[in-house]
């Protein structure tokens, strides 16, 4: 069995990077989130507002037209591009160079985004994470795992995990199975759950933050948006992924004994993050 190294406060500050004062938002990095469908453009918005959340200088988000005034409405500071097609995403077009790309919450898996998602896929070549339907998409289609840039982040819950590396018996045959996975293809995995892994080749790390409030929906969507945030500006895959989860569960542990667990939601955890990023500030 491979050990186990806890990413704990110490691990996190050891790779926190406190921003600089003379940056500036083209410094900061421009990420691009992909997500949203109809009945699903909560999913867009929860990840691109975690996304700026984290300090990102610029997010973009590529949604299905019929997101465009919900997503504009409810996150200012996001740009939007949106698809050709009314109810789900069709065609990831965009007109500049994105630092990173979270791919993937709410799009679904309707044939036409199915295709979508192999296309941009099999021409990306910048920094990506892929959650949720894009991680169905890509178990439907495994010979498109291969187009992959090495150290792709993916962020699957059991059953997304499930329909990539196959059923377990034991949870010792679960990690194993996912280690094989992220050595076979070259992708860091985060196996969300409680707690949460993450896995790159041999190396496996356990988070040490989070509670039971983040059993709650759009948490994980929330998780694609820090994580991105990380990734674009300019975080290796490890540390954004490390660092990501990691704030993700110390946001929800900040906020739990002033919000209790039941009110707690997945907006409650972007709104907790500043103060999840503060305590990396006072060393
Ligand atoms: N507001 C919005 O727009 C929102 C949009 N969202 C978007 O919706 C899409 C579908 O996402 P989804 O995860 O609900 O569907 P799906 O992959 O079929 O998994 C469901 C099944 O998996 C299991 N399971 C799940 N978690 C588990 C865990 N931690 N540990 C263990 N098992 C777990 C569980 O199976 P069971 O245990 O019941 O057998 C459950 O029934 C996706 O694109 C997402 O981004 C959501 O984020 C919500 C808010
Ligand atoms: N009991 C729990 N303890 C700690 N973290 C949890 C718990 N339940 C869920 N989480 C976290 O919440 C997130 C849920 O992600 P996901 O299932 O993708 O949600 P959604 O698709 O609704 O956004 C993951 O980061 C997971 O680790
Ligand atoms: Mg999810």
């Amino acid at each position: 069995m491979n050990t186990i190294k806890f990413f704990d406060r110490k691990e996190a500050l050891a790779r926190y990077k406190p921003v600089p004062c003379d940056t500036h938002k083209g410094i900061q990095g421009h990420a691009l989130i992909v997500a949203g469908s109809y009945g699903k453009i909560g999913a867009a918005v929860l990840s691109s507002r975690a996304c700026l959340k984290s300090g990102c200088g610029l997010v973009t988000a590529f949604i299905p037209k019929c997101g465009y005034q919900i997503l504009q409405a409810s996150n200012p500071e996001v740009m939007t591009y949106t698809d050709d097609v009314e109810k789900q995403i069709s065609d990831i077009h965009f007109m500049f160079k994105p630092d990173a790309v979270g791919l993937g919450p709410g799009i679904g898996t309707a044939m036409q985004t199915q295709k979508a998602v192999l296309k941009f896929l099999s021409k990306c070549n910048c920094k990506l994470l892929i959650d949720a339907d894009g991680l169905n998409i890509l178990a439907e289609n495994m010979d498109s795992i291969c187009s992959l840039k090495e150290n792709t982040i993916l962020t699957p819950h059991q059953k997304e995990l499930e329909r990539l590396i196959g059923e377990w018996e034991t949870e010792d045959e679960k990690m194993q199975k996912a280690i094989d996975f992220s050595l076979q293809h070259k992708v860091i995995i985060v196996m969300k759950g409680a707690p949460t892994h993450v896995i790159s080749g041999a190396t496996v790390y356990q988070n040490t933050t989070g509670n039971a409030a983040l059993a709650t929906a759009g948490s994980g969507d929330v998780l694609t948006g820090i994580i991105t945030s990380l990734l674009a500006q300019s975080y290796d895959a490890l540390d954004a992924a490390l660092l990501g989860v990691y704030l993700h569960g110390l946001s929800a542990d900040i906020a739990v004994p002033e919000t209790g667990t039941h009110f707690f939601t997945a907006s409650d955890c972007i709104d907790y993050l500043g103060k999840a990023f503060l305590t990396l500030e006072k060393s």
